[in-house]
């Protein structure tokens, strides 16, 4: 899995066509969203995340985590991000991956938005530009690490 994390003024999004045959179903008001004072998550699970994908959700929410403890940020906001691999995972297991990673954040008390998975989408983001308001991380499952 690759993820860049920025922490953001704001991000918004607008849905504006199907990426897939079958994206997540989404209702009106999902079509638009926005996110004020947040830590943007850009994720692109990849084909060796297939090989445990409990782990590399634990994985990728403890990171996020960290970082929002790092920079302070209370908002959190999980996008889907086809293009920071070009080994991606297919898109069933993408969706599951990223849901769980929505859901445990969530649980872990932090007020996350989500934009919708399998579309082609504007965004606007405006990133704070502090030392730590660029990250990027690599998650991979213990068994694919080559010695
Ligand atoms: C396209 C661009 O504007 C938009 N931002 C986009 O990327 N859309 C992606 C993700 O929402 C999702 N998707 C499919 N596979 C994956 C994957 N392995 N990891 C993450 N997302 C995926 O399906 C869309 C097409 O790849």
């Amino acid at each position: 899995m690759r993820m860049l994390l920025i922490h953001s003024d704001y991000i918004e999004y607008e849905v504006k066509d199907k990426a897939i045959k079958n994206p997540e179903p989404i209702s009106e008001e999902e079509k638009k969203g926005r996110m004020d004072e947040v830590l943007v998550a850009f994720i692109s699970v990849e084909k060796v995340d297939e090989k445990n994908p409990d782990e590399v959700v634990e994985k990728a929410i403890n990171e996020i985590i960290e970082v929002a403890k790092q920079v302070k940020a209370e908002n959190l906001f999980v996008y889907p991000f086809a293009h920071l691999s070009s080994e991606l995972a297919k898109p069933s297991v993408a969706q599951e991956v990223l849901r769980r990673i929505y859901e445990g954040l969530k649980e872990r008390g932090y007020n996350v938005g989500k934009a919708p998975f399998g579309y082609y989408k504007a965004f606007r983001i405006s990133c704070k530009g502090h030392p730590l308001a660029e990250l990027s991380r690599t998650i991979v499952p213990e068994e694919a690490k080559v010695e």
